[in-house]
């Protein structure tokens, strides 16, 4: 609550309120230097706040996978998991070889983890953060810098992972399309928070759907002297409309349709979210 780091003069994280719902996947969404791996370094402890405190109800240490691994690239992926179990009081034997499997890591479990992909390296950290089966997993940017294959690989993993386990995930990211499908949202710039909620709550609060319309030659006037009162700018033979909602995005349509050689409708989207809240483009 009130959470604050302030590094010399910068404020990285300024007065930040966050709650974490048991269970569900929370997207910490922002642009590089925002302050998500400060946020999240203050969550698991590792950061001690300028201001502000931590409240966390469980009784595991919580799991972490960071942007680096924190694994010995000349061990197998087997050699690795098992060192790292030791470290816990409690890990039962049969540990490792269940997340072997929940976590598709049989056909390189004996190989070096120096030689794997990058996508696979993500695998055995997500399996070394879950050793102890916490309730809650911090992952800082678990995406980034793979490709656009493996991230969906990956994503898949931890909403299974979330939804077969129960598994509390708490995760930072810069691509809009998977913080779409986190069940909480908070958009990060500048060491703030700007909005939170579901990402559909987002959209419609922030977002603004668009009616693009391909107008037949000479018939702009007509159309746009039905726009009286909806946003709309025109390139070329195109009018884009910024119709409030879908109901009035169905109206112009009615009214313009016997002018028209074509329509596309475009759904307010988290990135049309961020624009309206930051003036940048998360890119
Ligand atoms: N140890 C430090 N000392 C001074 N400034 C720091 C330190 N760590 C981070 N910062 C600054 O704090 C700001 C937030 O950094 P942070 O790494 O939390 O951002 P981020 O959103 O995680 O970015 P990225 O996506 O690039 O990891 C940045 O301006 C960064 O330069």
């Amino acid at each position: 609550m009130h959470l604050t780091k302030v590094y010399k003069q910068h404020v990285a994280v300024n007065d930040i309120n966050l709650k974490i719902k048991a269970g569900r996947m929370t997207a910490i969404l922002g642009p590089n230097g925002a302050g998500k791996s400060t946020l999240i370094k203050l969550l698991i402890g590792q950061l001690t706040p300028t201001a502000g405190t931590v409240e966390m109800n469980r009784t595991r240490q919580p799991g972490v996978v960071f942007q680096g691994s924190v694994l010995d690239d000349a061990l197998t992926v087997e050699e690795n998991l098992r060192l790292r179990a030791q470290q816990y009081r409690d890990v039962p034997k049969q540990r490792v070889a269940e997340l072997r499997v929940q976590l598709g890591l049989t056909s390189f479990f004996h190989q070096r983890y120096g030689t794997l992909s990058e996508g696979q390296k993500r695998r055995v950290d997500i399996a070394r953060a879950l050793l102890n089966h916490p309730e809650i997993l911090f992952l800082d940017e678990p995406t980034t810098g793979l490709d656009i294959q493996t991230r969906t690989v990956i994503w898949q993993l931890l909403h299974d992972l979330q939804q077969r386990e129960g598994l509390t995930i708490v995760l930072t990211t810069h691509y809009l399309d998977e913080a779409d499908t986190a069940d909480n949202v908070y958009i990060m710039t500048n060491g703030r928070v700007c909005s939170h909620g579901s990402a559909a709550e987002i959209k419609q609060r922030y977002g603004r759907p668009q009616l693009v319309l391909t107008v037949a030659p000479n018939a702009q006037p007509t159309v746009l002297a039905t726009l009286v009162q909806t946003e709309f700018h025109v390139t070329g033979n195109q009018v884009i409309c910024l119709p409030t909602d879908m109901a009035s995005a169905i109206q112009i349509l009615t009214i313009c349709q016997p002018n028209l050689l074509d329509f596309e409708y475009r759904p307010s989207s988290l990135n049309d979210a961020f624009m309206a809240l930051t003036g940048k483009e998360l890119t």
